[in-house]
């Protein structure tokens, strides 16, 4: 079967790495991507968007966490004997890559931000970040399959394409694993999801006090956005809960567009943001390394300027 192969938790991932997979397979005269899918109906979806077989997994025991497919994963990659396997850099995808890796004894090169590809030795170039962004570092893999694992939101999903088949294989059932859930709960909703707000308005340590995030709220209610902060306006000052910072260790961002309020713009910092569409900064300090990763920048006291942005925004837009 050989091809890329791809695991990923939710609908969303598979289609990111469908969008990789199928650029890569692309570049290996149309290798195939093999996609594994938890539903028949997440199988027919995958294929419209670019998967030429699906692998089927059986529905998990009550109980049963997802880390109970890795035996069945294993048995289907040893069969299969694809090329490249690339799993989602989720919590649960990173431990499943890890188990998968050290099972069939090759390499994992987790973390990747980017793929390239030997045509000739048929050899993913990986890369990815290191010393808080400062660095990128390059990784090949000696033994097959090579494995990476890539974080969400690194790839656009693939889009459905008109006409397309594809095989879908039901694979046998799951041994129960060990290990049982014993409880789920959801995690306090101390926060909007920023990974997901089209506008990220974003308080730095150029606030003077808490109450001041109340402009940060203004200008975020106005255009439609969310509110995230630096590390340490969570971390250390406590401002905001630990669930809004951005960053290398917080949560990367790919809004439309991203506000940066008193931030200063260190490394760490600008890996979480980097890849939003349209960047503006205010700062008083001209030489802030945030305006390196602007598109628009203003020099100047936030609050001076804050108001003046809110007010405009609320008539350009009538709000
Ligand atoms: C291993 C490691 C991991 C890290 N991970 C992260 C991470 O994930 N996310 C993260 O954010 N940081 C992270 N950091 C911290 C990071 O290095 C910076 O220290 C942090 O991002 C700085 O936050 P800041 O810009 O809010 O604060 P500061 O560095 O204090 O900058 C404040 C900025 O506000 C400007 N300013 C001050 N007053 C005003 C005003 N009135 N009007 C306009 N501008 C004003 C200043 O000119 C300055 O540029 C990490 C550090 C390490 C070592």
């Amino acid at each position: 079967m050989a091809g890329i192969w791809i695991f990923a938790e939710s609908r969303e991932q598979t289609l990111e790495l469908i969008s990789a997979g199928t650029s890569l397979a692309r570049q290996l005269d149309g290798a195939a991507v093999v996609t594994f899918a938890t539903s028949r109906q997440l199988a027919e979806e995958y294929i419209s968007c670019g998967a030429g077989e699906v692998l089927v997994l059986p529905p998990l025991a009550g109980g049963q966490p997802l880390e109970a497919y890795v035996p069945a994963i294993i048995e289907a990659v040893r069969g299969g004997d694809p090329d490249i396997f690339l799993i989602s850099a989720t919590q649960r995808g990173r431990e499943i890559a890890a188990r998968v890796a050290a099972a069939l004894d090759t390499g994992l090169c987790s973390g990747c931000t980017a793929l390239k590809l030997d045509k000739e030795k048929k050899q993913l170039i990986m890369e990815r970040m290191l010393y808080g962004g400062a660095a990128v570092q390059t990784v090949v893999c000696s033994g097959r399959p090579q494995m990476a694992t890539i974080p969400p939101r690194t790839f656009e999903p693939a889009a459905p394409q008109e006409g397309r088949q594809g095989k879908v294989t039901e694979l046998a059932g799951v041994q129960p694993s060990p290990v049982k859930v014993v409880g789920r709960a959801p995690k306090a909703a101390e926060a909007v999801d920023i990974t997901e707000a089209k506008v990220v308005v974003c308080a730095g340590r150029g606030f003077e006090k808490k109450e001041d995030l109340n402009l940060a709220q203004e200008l975020a209610q106005v255009t439609g956005g969310a509110v995230g902060c630096t590390r340490p306006v969570a971390e250390e000052l406590r401002w905001l809960p630990e669930d809004l910072y951005i960053g290398i260790s917080g949560k990367k961002v790919k809004p439309g567009l991203y506000i940066g309020l008193g931030v200063a713009g260190q490394i760490q910092h600008v890996t979480g943001m980097r890849d939003s569409k349209v960047v503006l900064a205010v700062n008083r300090d001209e030489n802030a390394p945030i305006f390196d990763a602007a598109d628009y920048g203003i020099v100047g006291d936030l609050y001076d300027v804050v108001p003046k942005l809110i007010k405009e925004l609320r008539i350009a837009l009538n709000k």
